[in-house]
């Protein structure tokens, strides 16, 4: 192949000749008849460059330039700095120049690099100096070879020849031209196609025709002619079979702007990359012959296309509109960015980020291959930078108080241990600190914002679920277990025990035993007194009598939770109400352990309350295969329990296809708490509660309503809130889940009161001195914590109450779990002949009334044969 030459005083005078040479490949900047009169950093930016040296020049003049951009400097061969530049940058970046006379070398070659350029007097091919060049290079790996015969003319047919022996010619741009040969310039697309050869009959070469993404658009074919005017025109111009030569877009406006010319390993094959413009390359209107697009082209294509167009409500028009809002947006996505910790998580918020980062490039004219250009040109850098944020960002300076030195840029093998010496590792640590506020200085819609919880992304968490869901449904038990080493990290062999479940799986110490029988016997008593087993007989009018009776739910569902903690309380809380109930299959799910096991705790509960089968799996997909079924896993009526977000919004997935069937107890998320302290409160108890359920999972939200304390108390409270947080094992949690948390100042009980129903939390601690009073005024709340002995803990295991509770304010309208959740009723009723004579006028009034003429009649024509001989 050629590699086309340009001395820098002629490439800096006309950047147009340089990049039009750069349509073949890369090009070779040598230096001017004075040397090396030019920086030829500002040209690197034009082009894709080698950079010949001079031979004054020295290893820092090559790492500049190679930092600049350059993809490789030409250092000659007996340079007294070749080892040290190897020893700081690739070889690959790295071309070793020998002047050949008279075919015998002026200095041997020691070192491997990319490539060796030979310059002679000479362009003809010549035998003995391919002999001299190979047994030169005999011992070196790379057989890249270049040949520079500056001042002599080459020909097409010695590019041929040169290229038989797989040496590249370089030819000086004062030979070449771009607009056809003459007597002593070559055309470059000539020169270029003298190394190609055709596999066809009719002589051209396939073309893949791709974007500056390297995305495929289409397939094309390319003559020598046709090359010739795509480099003339730098636009996409073809050799059409049945037309000749072909202006892309000549006639359909969907014109390409040329930007490079490759080959195949083969030399029989092109690719052109091209800036596509218009509808797109296919002849269908579509940007690729393909089909759709995808990814960031396929993102990239519809910014632009709603920069020119957007329909009125678009949402990514608001943000071209809106600069601030577009900020704003671009903050909040690299912010959750950082805070993303699970695999599907970062894959997420980087998709937001990039969204929210190409609109702006959009909006400011910056296209993708500009964004990759900056990454290709930093790929080149040979030199690292210190790297640390800077001091508004920098995370470690707020922790520190400190201010840091920023070390100077340093080229890699100089000083770069004392560089990573002084870069100190940055870690994130929230404060545990509660926001504070008052009751009197916050406005109606502060308060109304403080009533909501952290917001969820609904909508982004069920276009997580909704996939995962459908997989199940439609593959099952192979699904759960993708999906378990997915999102679990465990390779399972198969999905569910069945009952009854093996002893070793369930071996406890007499001590857990022991508590989880207290538990068990504490919740049973507390669940068996909530189900009236009688039937409710009532007769509504002589010889009408109605009755209501119970029948447990069949097959019920229950997720426990297993994500961050071991819950074999969940377990009891949602295994022992559906015992007492009677319901007939038991089916309880959690996810497994690292190593693929169920926790023993669970297994014991699970073997207690007569469960049939534990499905080891966790999240939405053991809601769906519960919801749904499967080989393994039998489909339940009800599925009640708490988890997390996915595991919620799975239920309500499934609770919302009616083919599923199945209902749900209540949406019960991240756990909370609210605590009213008053005066007579204990710091040490206060704090401690916050804390229990504070260290659930980030999201979890605890709130102090304090009444008219003292301002050392409340001081109090935090320190002890910050103390006892930080000496927990589950601290990093706290960390997230207290600065999302506050405490507001109240002025009397009856406002704490008053905003505590408001709020309606999962948990309600009275801590005060008069508490049993004010059980009385708790309108909203899903359990009730009366008095400073009652720490809330004690309703999460064993003081008999459930803690499988409503969050996110559904206090107000929705029970815990408890045994009627297990139950449903049905109803009955009975009439005598005379009772149906009672009320048969009544229904055959009120079924007219509605023009219900069937229900009428049922009734009349009983009232006919009984008042038969009457009237
Ligand atoms: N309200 C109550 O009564 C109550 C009781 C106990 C626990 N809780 C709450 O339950 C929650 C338990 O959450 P947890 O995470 O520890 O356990 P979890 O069992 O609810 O969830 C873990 C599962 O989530 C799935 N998952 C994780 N990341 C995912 C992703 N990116 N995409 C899809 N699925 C993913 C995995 O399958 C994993 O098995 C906490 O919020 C806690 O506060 C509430
Ligand atoms: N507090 C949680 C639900 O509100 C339940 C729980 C389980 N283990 C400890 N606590």
């Amino acid at each position: 192949m050629i590699l086309p030459a340009i001395s820098l005083d002629v490439a800096a005078k006309d950047t147009s000749l340089l990049t039009s040479l750069a349509v073949v490949g890369d090009v070779l900047l040598t230096p001017g008849p004075q040397g090396q009169t030019q920086d030829p950093s500002a040209l690197l930016e034009a082009a894709s460059c080698w950079v010949q040296l001079p031979s004054d020049s020295t290893v820092d003049t090559a790492l500049d330039y190679l930092h600049a951009g350059a993809a490789k400097v030409v250092v000659p061969a007996a340079a007294d700095y070749v080892t040290s530049l190897l020893q700081q940058v690739s070889s690959d970046r790295i071309i070793l120049s020998v002047e050949l006379d008279g075919a015998s070398p002026a200095t041997a070659i020691t070192a491997e690099a990319f490539g060796y350029l030979f310059t002679v007097s000479t362009a003809a091919e010549d035998q003995n100096y391919v002999k001299t060049i190979r047994e030169l290079t005999a011992s070196f790996t790379s057989s890249r070879i270049y040949w520079s015969t500056p001042s002599v003319p080459p020909t097409i047919a010695a590019i041929a020849a040169w290229d038989k022996h797989d040496i590249n010619l370089v030819v000086s741009s004062t030979h070449l031209s771009t607009s056809g040969s003459s007597s002593n310039t070559l055309d470059l697309g000539e020169a270029f196609a003298a190394s190609l050869t055709s596999d066809r009959p009719d002589g051209l070469f396939a073309t893949i025709v791709v974007d500056e993404q390297r995305v495929a658009l289409g397939l094309c074919y390319s003559s020598v002619k046709s090359i010739s005017e795509a480099i003339r025109t730098r636009t996409g111009v073809y050799q059409s079979r049945a037309r000749g030569l072909w202006y892309k877009g000549a006639s359909s406006g969907a014109t390409q702007k040329l930007v490079k010319i490759t080959y195949d390993c083969d030399k029989d094959t092109l690719q052109f990359v091209v800036t596509q413009e218009g509808p797109g390359f296919c002849h269908l209107n579509t940007r690729t012959c393909f089909g759709a697009d995808s990814g960031i082209t396929a993102l990239e294509a519809l910014l632009r296309s709603r920069k020119a167009a957007a329909p009125q409500g678009s949402y990514t028009r608001r943000l071209f509109e809106d600069p601030v809002l577009l900020h704003s947006k671009i903050m909040e996505e690299a912010d959750e960015l950082v805070e993303a910790t699970s695999k599907a998580d970062i894959a997420w918020e980087t998709a937001d980020l990039i969204y929210f980062a190409l609109t702006k490039c959009v909006a400011n004219g910056v296209s993708l291959a500009d964004i990759e250009k900056q990454l290709d040109k930093r790929a080149k850098a040979v030199k690292r930078r210190a790297g640390n944020a800077k001091a508004k960002w920098d995370l470690s300076l707020k922790q520190n108080g400190a201010t840091k030195q920023e070390p100077a840029a340093t080229a890699p093998g100089q000083n770069a241990t004392a560089v990573a010496k002084t870069e100190t590792k940055v870690e994130r640590r929230k404060e545990i600190v509660m926001k504070t506020y008052s009751y009197a200085d916050t406005s109606d819609s502060e308060k109304e914002a403080l009533l909501l919880r952290p917001i969820i992304k609904t909508e982004e968490i069920l276009a997580r679920v909704k996939p995962i869901v459908d997989e199940v449904r439609s593959r099952g038990d192979a699904a759960l277990l993708d999906l378990t080493a997915k999102f679990d990290g465990v390779k399972l062999q198969s999905s569910v025990i069945k009952a009854p479940f093996p002893a070793g799986s369930m071996t406890l110490s007499k001590k857990v035993q022991d508590a989880i029988d207290q538990a068990y016997d504490n919740i049973y008593k507390f669940h068996d007194a909530q189900l009236d087993k009688s039937v409710l007989r009532v007769e509504t009018m002589p010889g009408v009598v109605c009755t209501r009776f119970f029948r447990a739910i069949e097959k019920v569902g229950l997720y426990v939770p297993g994500g961050t903690a071991v819950l074999p309380s969940s377990t009891l809380m949602l295994g022992v109400p559906a015992l007492v109930a009677g319901c007939k299959e038991i089916v309880i799910a959690t996810p497994p352990r690292i190593d693929g096991t169920v926790p023993p705790e669970v297994v014991y509960v699970a073997n207690k309350v007569g469960a049939s089968t534990i499905l080891i799996a966790g999240g939405a997909q053991a809601v769906a295969a519960m919801a749904y079924g499967t080989d393994t896993v039998p489909k339940v009526d009800k599925i009640c329990g708490p988890g997390n977000q996915y595991v919620t919004a799975a239920k309500m997935v499934a609770q919302s296809d009616s083919s599923a069937m199945v209902s749900i107890d209540m949406p019960a998320g991240p756990s909370e708490l609210l605590v009213i302290a008053d005066a007579t409160c204990n710091p040490a108890y206060v704090a401690s509660d916050l804390l229990s359920q504070a260290e659930h999972g980030p999201d979890s939200q605890v709130v102090l309503l304090a009444v008219d304390l003292k301002p050392e108390l409340l001081a109090a409270i935090e320190d002890e809130v910050k103390t006892q947080g930080e000496a927990l094992p589950r601290s990093d949690i706290v960390r997230e889940s207290i600065p999302k948390s506050y405490i507001m100042k109240m002025d009397t009980m009856q406002q704490a009161m008053d905003f505590s129903n408001n709020y309606a939390p999962e948990h309600l601690i009275l801590h005060l001195d008069d508490a049993e009073k004010w059980v009385e005024k708790v309108q909203n709340a899903g359990s009730v914590f009366v008095g400073p002995w009652s720490p809330e803990s004690c309703g999460d295991y064993a003081s008999g109450t459930n803690h499988t509770l409503p969050t996110y304010g559904y206090a107000r309208m929705y029970s815990g779990v408890n045994t009627l959740t297990f139950v449903k009723h049905i109803t009955s009723q009975t009439l005598t002949k005379e009772g149906l004579d009672r009320l048969g006028d009544t229904v055959t009034t009120l079924a007219e009334v509605e023009g219900l003429e069937a229900h009428r009649n049922a009734v009349a024509i009983r009232l006919k044969d009984i008042r038969k001989g009457r009237e």
